[in-house]
């Protein structure tokens, strides 16, 4: 057990923190070190086990990063984009795999994460389950035999909690679209309808949010022709996929060469 890598996890006492403890701590596969929240949160000293309202398992809860890392392999960080970017610099200083599953980061936070990545191993991705990563692979396969007369929207679904849109996974679906299409996505992203917006340019790809109650998170990718219609459809129903899908990026990680990764490499699409 001792020889097992040592996991923490940031953002504890969240809806995918408390997903990854109970992951971690089941798995048979890795140790729970340690846990993170942010400082002043009420969890900070206590017992992760009986947070989460069951026996000690002998790890505290707690808000300093680099005492933390010090003893892991690995941090699974699910948490918001300024602690993400934080906590990069410092699993590079511990050589510790960052596994990052926080979205809405904007370009400045990517470059500093792939500057972190020159020194640690970095796996990131808008989303770790096995069929949303199948469906962005299909996605680009499909967008790559169509022309634009074949108008792309990404429509995506989540709870009313979520912060960013569109959410991660959409972004992921949208970029495989323009990949495929060989466009750049910034030239052609159309997100946030509103008012009197004219007619759809060809050759955009669309963005449309829906949020409300307790959604865990739906795509669809849709391709629409003339006469007909193509749909390309995920639905979680349980965050456990994302959490096996961060844990299995934490263990691929070990032995790799420092460098920025995504959930296509660990699973091999
Ligand atoms: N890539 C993927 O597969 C998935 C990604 N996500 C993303 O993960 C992120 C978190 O989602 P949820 O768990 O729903 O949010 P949440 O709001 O329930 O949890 C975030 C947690 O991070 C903590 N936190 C914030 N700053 C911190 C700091 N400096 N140090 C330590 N902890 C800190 C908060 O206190 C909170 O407990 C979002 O960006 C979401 O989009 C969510 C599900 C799957
Ligand atoms: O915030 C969430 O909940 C989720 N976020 C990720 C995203 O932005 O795509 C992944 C998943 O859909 C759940």
């Amino acid at each position: 057990m001792d020889n097992l890598p040592g996991i923490v996890v940031a953002g504890a006492s969240g809806r995918m923190g408390q997903m990854l403890v109970r992951t971690v701590l089941s798995s048979g596969k890795a140790r729970l070190v340690g846990c993170l929240e942010r400082p002043g949160h009420g969890w900070i000293g206590r017992d992760i086990g009986e947070c989460l309202g069951g026996a000690a398992v002998g790890v505290l809860v707690t808000d300093d990063p680099l005492a933390a890392l010090a003893k892991a392999q690995a941090l699974l960080d699910f948490t918001a984009p300024a602690a993400t970017v934080a906590f990069s610099g410092l699993c590079a200083q511990a050589r510790a795999v960052h596994v990052i599953g926080t979205t809405g980061l904007e370009a400045g936070d990517i470059a500093a994460i792939n500057r972190a990545a020159h020194h640690a191993v970095i796996v990131r991705a808008g989303n770790m389950s096995l069929g949303v990563n199948l469906l962005v692979r299909l996605t680009q396969k499909v967008a790559q035999a169509l022309d634009a007369d074949w108008d792309i929207e990404v429509v995506e679904a989540h709870h009313r909690r979520k912060v960013d849109a569109p959410s991660g996974t959409a972004l992921m679906l949208g970029q495989a679209a323009a990949d495929g299409r060989g466009v750049d996505l910034d030239a052609v992203r159309d997100a946030g309808r509103d008012g009197i917006t004219g007619a759809r340019r060809r050759g955009d790809i669309g963005f449309a949010s829906i949020r409300g109650g307790d959604i865990v998170g739906e795509h669809e990718v849709i391709f629409a022709a003339d006469g007909e219609r193509i749909a390309l459809r995920h639905v979680a129903t349980d965050r456990a996929i994302f959490a096996r899908g961060a844990l299995k990026a934490a263990l691929w990680g070990q032995g790799q060469k420092p460098g920025a990764y995504d959930m296509m490499d660990v699973l091999g699409l």
